[in-house]
């Protein structure tokens, strides 16, 4: 999609009437969203509902049977994937990170392979650990010497290594204890608003989402049910699934009796 004047597009990633089956199992089926340059967009909905899909085909992991994926206002081709890919960190629930590299040798992995020298790596890594408030000495560590939410800011920093234009994280936090699940909430929503980057964070937790985002993309089965601000899923449900699925999410009680 062009504007008048034929430049480029707002959107950084957009899907158009995108579909994707696994077999008969239907992940996706004719979605179509626009991800606005330097937006944060949070998508939720139960298990199996596609989200993960969704941010594989933007990333080019993935290719849709149905529909078009375009980046930067281009339908989004093989050849570009690999570039895609350094302009793009992508973060995934467990970190992902190679267990025979200290944290160090994970944030280098890839510059090292580009050609950055040994001083700039480690330099690139101290201004990361600083922003996600990482101790330095955790940087000579292997990941097995790592609590979760240590390895959750690594594979944060290694998203971040070659300042990408967009990050996509997959339940970044899924894995963490609730105390440090809140306290890594309170700083990506922090490193969002500093670094102005588009977002897109996938997760169960409406209210992760509603933290992290300003929009909410809520999917089932393959669809998307509604997209908008929490308030409008709260207020303007368009669907009872939306209603069933805000909801769902537990309070501080304990079963009556
Ligand atoms: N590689 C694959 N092979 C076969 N089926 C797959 C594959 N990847 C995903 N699926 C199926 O596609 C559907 C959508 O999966 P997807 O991982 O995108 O959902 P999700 O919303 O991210 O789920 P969750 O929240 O549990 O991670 C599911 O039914 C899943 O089992």
């Amino acid at each position: 999609m062009q504007n008048a004047s034929n430049a480029p597009t707002e959107a950084a990633f957009e899907v158009n009437r995108v579909s994707k089956r696994y077999g008969s199992i239907v992940a996706l089926d004719d979605v179509s969203l626009s991800f606005p340059r330097g937006s944060t967009t949070a998508l939720i909905g139960s298990s199996g509902s596609g989200k993960s899909t969704l941010l594989r085909l933007l990333l080019g992991l993935e290719w849709p049977d149905r529909g078009e994926v375009k980046v930067d206002g281009h339908v989004l081709e093989k050849a570009q994937v690999l570039a895609l890919r350094r302009r793009t960190g992508y973060v995934i629930q467990d970190g992902g990170l190679f267990p025979h590299l200290t944290a160090l040798g994970n944030l280098g992995l890839l510059p090292y392979h580009l050609g950055w020298s040994r001083d700039r790596i480690r330099s690139r890594a101290e201004e990361l650990a600083a922003l996600t408030d990482l101790a330095q000495d955790v940087l000579e560590r292997y990941p097995a010497e790592l609590s979760g939410g240590q390895r959750q800011r690594v594979a944060l920093m290694r998203g971040l290594m070659l300042n990408p234009d967009a990050l996509l994280l997959d339940e970044p936090l899924g894995a963490l204890d609730p105390i440090v699940r809140h306290e890594l909430q309170d700083q990506l929503k922090s490193i969002f608003d500093q670094l102005g980057k588009t977002v897109i964070v996938v997760t169960h937790d409406v209210a992760e989402a509603a933290w992290l985002a300003d929009r909410l993309v809520l999917m089932r089965n393959g669809k998307v049910v509604q997209d908008g601000r929490l308030e409008d899923l709260q207020q303007r449900p368009v669907d009872p699934f939306v209603t069933h699925f805000v909801q769902a999410q537990r309070t501080l009680q304990r079963p009556s009796a």
